[in-house]
């Protein structure tokens, strides 16, 4: 397939291949292809040295660990990393999110039902209610809480003590913590996106645990596409099983890996459908830009928010697009990628390049 001559037009609804979070799918596969310890989990060397440190300082000490903050893309590990800590402390796991406290009685009945080192694992903990937080507060740091009975003037508050617990926090938006949340943390990582060779390692062990032959071309052809992200790496490795299985002798190569990744329309460097319609549109329709969102999003047939909050974000993160107060504009390194040719006036000096839409 030419996907420089594509017209149809891609829908942000269609169901991503390359998107960071979890499908029904994966969650029914992830389970059996979470690493179970900190030797298993691939990558993020700096963040497994410290983590292996502190656990380790708590079970000499026999004490519960120190609360853990984990911020990062979807994808990256952070529940798995939860759930390593827990194994690791020898201790029970307790998962909950964010939206699903909405009362500060929800997280007070999850807090009291706690036992000694449990590790309470607290995913989009940025979206939590505010009294929920404040109760937080209280229980991170001194293992207590006051339960508010009745309402208004009458309002009492009983005091309850909580066994010593392991929250482990996880959030997209680390920023969006307020200070005294984030200083409650006795460690705080931040997930990085994974490098290609560490994601062939996720690809080898994956493919191990599900029974697939692959070599090491095919797993740096899957690694490649697979956006520095563990989740989409074993997704993508997932249809290209499927492809290997119907289309050859089930084993994954470089040819393999690479054509059933350009049948899920997944490129070399792991853009979609969508990235790419957004791409050809900024480079053939507009030039290069600059130019404007909507106008973007309209000639993409897509929503604004779907080009800003889908594709955008990736794009920029490759250096393929940059979003100026003038509009988006294409890198060099986009009109590379398409293999395509900036017309002479996007070379040429500053001042010369038009301005479409807003
Ligand atoms: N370092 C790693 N080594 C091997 N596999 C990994 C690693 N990190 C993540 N994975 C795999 O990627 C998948 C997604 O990981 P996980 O659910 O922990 O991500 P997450 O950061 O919690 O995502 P979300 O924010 O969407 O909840 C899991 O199947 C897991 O097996």
């Amino acid at each position: 397939m030419n996907w420089d001559d594509e017209t149809t037009t891609p829908t942000a609804a269609d169901a991503r291949l390359v998107a960071p979070a979890a499908d029904g799918e994966d969650s029914a596969v992830e389970a059996a292809l979470r690493p179970k310890s900190l030797d298993e989990f691939v990558g993020q060397e700096r963040v497994r040295q410290q983590l292996d440190l502190v656990l380790r300082a708590a079970r000499q000490r026999g004490a519960t660990a120190d609360h853990v903050l984990l911020s990062g893309a979807p994808g990256l590990g952070k529940t798995t990393l939860s759930m390593i800590i827990a194994s690791e402390m020898n201790a029970p796991i307790r998962i909950t999110s964010g939206p699903a406290i909405q009362h500060a009685g929800d997280l007070a009945a999850i807090l009291s039902s706690l036992q000694e080192g449990e590790v309470l694992f607290l995913d989009e903990i940025h979206r939590m209610s505010r009294p929920a937080e404040e109760m937080l507060y209280m229980a991170m740091e001194d293992f207590r809480v006051d339960v508010i009975v009745g309402k208004g003037p009458g309002a009492t508050a009983i005091p309850l003590e909580l066994p010593p617990f392991t929250l482990v926090g996880a959030t997209t938006r680390a920023g969006l913590l307020p200070p005294p949340l984030r200083d409650r943390f006795g460690f705080t990582a931040h997930m990085e996106f994974y490098e290609p060779a560490e994601l062939e390692r996720v690809v080898h062990r994956s493919a191990q645990l599900l029974d697939v032959v692959i070599d090491a071309d095919g797993a740096a052809e899957i690694a490649g596409r697979s956006r520095g992200t563990p989740r989409i790496a074993n997704r993508l490795l997932r249809r290209v099983r499927d492809y290997a299985q119907v289309e050859a002798d089930g084993r994954i190569g470089r040819k393999v890996a690479a054509a059933a990744l350009q049948v899920y329309e997944v490129d070399t460097r792991g853009l979609d459908r969508l990235d790419r319609a957004v791409l050809q549109a900024l480079l053939k329709l507009f030039g290069g830009g600059p130019v404007g969102l909507s106008t973007l999003a309209v000639a993409v047939g897509e929503e604004r928010e779907t080009v800003e909050e889908v594709a955008e974000p990736f794009l920029v993160r490759e250096g393929l697009l940059a979003r100026t107060p003038r509009g988006r504009v294409a890198t060099p390194a986009a009109w590379a990628h398409l293999g395509l040719t900036p017309p002479q006036q996007a070379q040429g000096a500053s001042g010369q390049q038009g301005l479409f839409g807003t």
